[in-house]
């Protein structure tokens, strides 16, 4: 799996929701705030079943209603097509949330 170019990057980055690239942490990043701490920990539950499914796993943290969330390919450095998928399917998930 390749690192995107910076066209494909931003191209990729137009489709998705809330989604920045972080140059200093060379990821796609966004923050997501919930209602409490079990609304934030049932999103992360359900993104890491699909995480796990794709074998694509989140560099994120969680602080009570807080999710920061930071998609990149260790094995390829960078952000791949692997990330712009995984991104997809988080924001499939957050806004079906209560
Ligand atoms: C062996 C296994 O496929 C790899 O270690 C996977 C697992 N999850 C991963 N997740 C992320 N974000 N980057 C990877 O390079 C990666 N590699």
């Amino acid at each position: 799996m390749s690192v995107l170019t910076e066209s494909e990057r931003a191209a990729a980055l137009e489709g998705l929701d809330g989604w920045t690239f972080d140059a200093a942490r060379n990821g796609l990043a966004r923050r997501l705030t919930f209602g409490d701490f079990g609304e934030a920990f049932a999103f992360m539950t359900r993104v890491a079943l699909a995480a796990e499914k794709a074998d694509h796993h989140p560099d994120w943290s969680n602080v009570w209603n807080r999710v920061d969330i930071l998609l990149t390919t260790h094995d390829a450095g960078g952000v791949t097509a692997r990330d712009v998928a995984l991104a997809r399917a988080i924001d499939a998930i957050a806004p079906s949330l209560p």
